[in-house]
């Protein structure tokens, strides 16, 4: 059974909810790295959590929600291993997939509908990486200096 790690703040709080029932009514175990209420706080306390999971491979994917999502989407980037991308549309969430392997991916929860987001979740775990000429741009990513 595939692991995800799905991690939110307050303003994502909700749509995370939404996500959890998501993957498990899809058969995967789900992580919860927090936050766990609309409580006020600081989106880089869960966010690392997350990102340290996912590039130990203890969990497969991730999920993470914040208010636009750019602050989480920031946070989960400062680590090499992670490949986290900010999706509000179903082509960019195929296109974070196919063209850039994404291993986390983010929602902005303040600006789109679980309607949406239902779309969004069920394009990005339903496509696959193309390799190819992407492999070799995605491998120049990480800092080596
Ligand atoms: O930091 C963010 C923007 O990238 C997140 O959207 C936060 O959720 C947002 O800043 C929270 O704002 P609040 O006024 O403290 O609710």
């Amino acid at each position: 059974m595939k692991l995800i790690g799905i991690c939110a703040d307050h303003a994502g709080y909700e749509l995370k909810t939404y996500v959890a029932e998501w993957l498990k009514e899809k058969g995967y175990d789900v992580k919860d790295f927090g936050t766990h209420s609309e409580e006020r706080c600081d989106y880089p306390d869960f966010a690392h959590p997350l990102a340290r999971a996912v590039e130990a491979k203890e969990c497969e994917l991730g999920v993470a929600v914040c208010g636009s999502g750019n602050g989480i989407n920031m946070t989960l980037n400062k680590h090499q291993g992670i490949r986290a991308a900010l999706c509000w549309t179903e082509e960019i969430a195929e296109l974070a997939r196919q063209h850039n392997n994404a291993n986390v991916l983010v929602m902005p929860g303040r600006f789109i509908s679980q309607e949406e987001a239902n779309k969004i979740l069920t394009i990005f775990f339903s496509t696959e990486f193309e390799g190819g000429r992407h492999q070799q741009r995605i491998d120049k990513i990480p800092i080596h200096d």
